[in-house]
């Protein structure tokens, strides 16, 4: 019950939008409701009339309920029409809401607390699960609310003739839009969840799948994966197909229970017409009465089968909403920061899961508008100080601070104002280079993009485009080469403008010549600002004030390029497998 709560409470910034549906819902069915009986008592009325002989047919007033059918005809399709754009309005104001809502929650756990998740499946609860809790509202909450509203009024209106009619009335709405749908929650509570999950795994299956096409293709391993999907589908078919047969099952026990209403409301009616407690044109009124009063309750057995869908679409979504933080954020403003210094002092960094140290007693300085690197052979940690700096992943001991104050005492977002950074993951989004330039810096102006672009080495490739600024860049960025991809990363970089500047082994896996030529042009970015440089290559180190390298989670050396060099440690040992690019000079 508490998720159902926890749902209404979110809905609840919506409350009159969903208030004006429920009233509109129910006003078509009342008018509906209205229509059939009325309907039921004119034809009778009017035919009895018909039989008494012209003078009685003279007497008769005709105009009266029919004006009354056209008013019920009318605000029926009326009322029906308002309904479904109100709903619908609601609906999608609401399907934003949770969206936003739950964005809101994801956010502060990236990446940290959302690493044990695969993209697939937090995609699958942003979009799909999202759309099965509308269902909540859609499906479950108004027609409830509603069906109670109109069993009431109408019950009420058969009072005013005669209280067992009404009572009668009562109890089989009661017991059919109770029992029902209860029925079939029961029965569909257990397919309902599976399906939930199945269609989950499916879409994560179908999302990896597609990521990793080009490995399956090339290894032949298509058949393989589209044999697992085709089983997960033959499961969720199954599901399906059991989800349909409770459904025809309630819409025959529904169908049943209507009939049976009105046979029982004739059998009571009856009597009280012999008796002259009602008139006889009075009975087809009622007869159609109870079949309209049963739209109020005929879509609920439906809506509770699939409440243990929702109810499991709920539980996915909440639980991930739910995540502690994976580590606590700073909260107010960030301490004054005169001089961006950073200073780690025994600075341990364990992954969550992990059973072992990326940073294992990390001690290095970096001065503001020094140059540094760090090198270090693959899983050294060198990453890791980047994901310390940035707030991705926090440190368990030791002191890590900047500009003299600790890193913990930083609101993330705050923190991560003084960093860009470039890497070889730099995300490229499928959208325009505008868009992908405009992440870093909302409000700039298409002059200071093209700035960016021309420091950046790719102003002319960009203008060479039929569409320019707004040409798309492809998912992942698959429409530019490497080195235009990372360039785009520059550009950005340039935007933000911040005082540091982080390159994770920005120019990884281009050829040497654009290697080189990228190296290059970084350089005007690196110009003035603080630059840690993280790389597993000796290429552009001579340009660094100084040089750390990391191994296995610690600094074991650190000094000048040349003074490394000259040392004849680590450094060359990396110098003796790195041939041919050992102090080569970007030019
Ligand atoms: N998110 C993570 N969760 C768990 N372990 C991680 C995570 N990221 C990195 N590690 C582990 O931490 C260690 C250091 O990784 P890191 O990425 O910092 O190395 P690196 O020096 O940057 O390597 P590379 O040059 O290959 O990028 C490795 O053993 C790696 O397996």
């Amino acid at each position: 019950m508490s998720d159902y709560w926890r749902l209404l409470k979110l809905f609840f910034p919506y409350k009159f939008w969903m208030l004006g549906g429920a009233l509109l819902a129910l006003l078509t069915i009342l008018s509906n409701f209205g229509l059939l009986a009325l309907s039921g008592w004119f034809l009778a009325s009017a035919a009895l009339a018909g039989l008494g002989g012209y003078a009685t047919l003279n007497l008769y007033n005709f105009f009266l309920p029919a004006a009354g059918v056209r008013a019920f005809a009318t605000t029926r399709v009326i009322s029906r029409w308002l309904e479904r754009v109100i709903t619908h309005e609601a609906t999608f104001r609401l399907l934003a809401q949770l969206r936003s809502w739950f964005y809101s929650r994801l956010e502060p756990l990236a990446p940290a607390g959302l690493q044990g998740y695969r993209s697939g499946d937090i995609l699958s609860r942003l979009v799909a699960d999202i759309d099965t809790l509308n269902n909540f509202y859609l499906r479950v909450f108004t027609p409830f609310l509603v069906a109670g509203l109109a069993t009431l009024l109408m019950s009420g209106f058969f009072a005013f003739f005669a209280w067992r009619l009404a009572i009668a009335l009562f109890l089989f709405l009661a017991a059919s839009g109770l029992a029902l749908p209860l029925l079939a929650e029961r029965l569909g509570a257990r397919s309902g969840a599976e399906m939930t999950n199945l269609q989950s795994e499916y879409r994560v299956q179908l999302v990896d799948g597609m990521q990793g096409m080009g490995e399956l293709l090339t290894y032949g391993a298509g058949p393989e994966i589209l044999h697992r999907s085709n089983r997960l589908n033959d499961a969720i078919l199954q599901r399906q197909a059991k989800m349909a047969q409770i459904s025809g099952l309630s819409t025959a026990g529904m169908s049943f229970m209507g009939n049976l209403a009105v046979w029982v409301i004739l059998i009571l009616a009856i009597p009280l017409i012999h008796g002259g407690h009602l008139g006889p044109s009075d009975l087809p009124m009622f007869a159609l009465g109870v079949m309209g009063s049963f739209e109020a309750i005929v879509a609920l057995p439906l809506a509770f089968q699939f409440l243990g869908q929702t109810r499991q679409a709920a539980r996915r979504i909440f639980s991930v909403a739910d995540s502690a933080l994976p580590f606590p954020d700073a909260s107010g403003p960030a301490p004054d920061v005169q001089k961006p210094d950073l200073l780690l002092e025994n600075v341990h960094l364990r992954y969550p899961g992990s059973q072992q140290d990326a940073l294992a007693g990390v001690n290095l300085q970096i001065k503001a508008g020094s140059k540094v690197a760090v090198l270090g052979a693959t899983g050294a940690g060198k990453s890791s100080l980047a994901n310390l700096l940035l707030r991705f992943y926090d440190y368990q001991s030791g002191t890590a601070q900047f500009g003299g104050h600790e890193l913990k005492s930083f609101p993330a977002d705050q923190l991560r104002e003084f960093f860009a950074v470039v890497s070889q993951r730099s995300y490229l989004f499928h959208t325009t280079i505008r868009d992908n330039l405009l992440v870093a810096k909302g409000d700039a102006e298409e002059e200071e993009l093209w700035k960016a672009l021309a420091a950046a080495q790719l102003e002319s490739f960009v203008r060479s485009q039929p569409d320019g600024l707004d040409t798309i860049v492809g998912e992942g960025g698959v429409k530019l080469s490497g080195g235009q991809s990372r360039r785009v990363a520059i550009a950005r970089a340039i935007l933000k403008n911040a005082p540091w500047l982080v390159l994770d082994e920005p120019s990884e896996g281009l050829d040497p010549i654009t290697e080189m030529e990228f190296l290059r042009d970084l350089q005007p970015l690196m110009a003035g600002r603080t630059v840690l440089y993280i790389t597993h290559r000796l290429l552009g180190l001579e340009q660094m004030d100084q040089v750390f390298i990391l191994d296995e989670g610690r600094v074991v050396e650190s000094g000048t390029y040349a003074e490394l060099l000259k040392k004849g440690g680590h450094l060359s040992h990396f110098a003796t497998f790195r041939n041919g690019v050992v102090g080569e000079k970007i030019s």
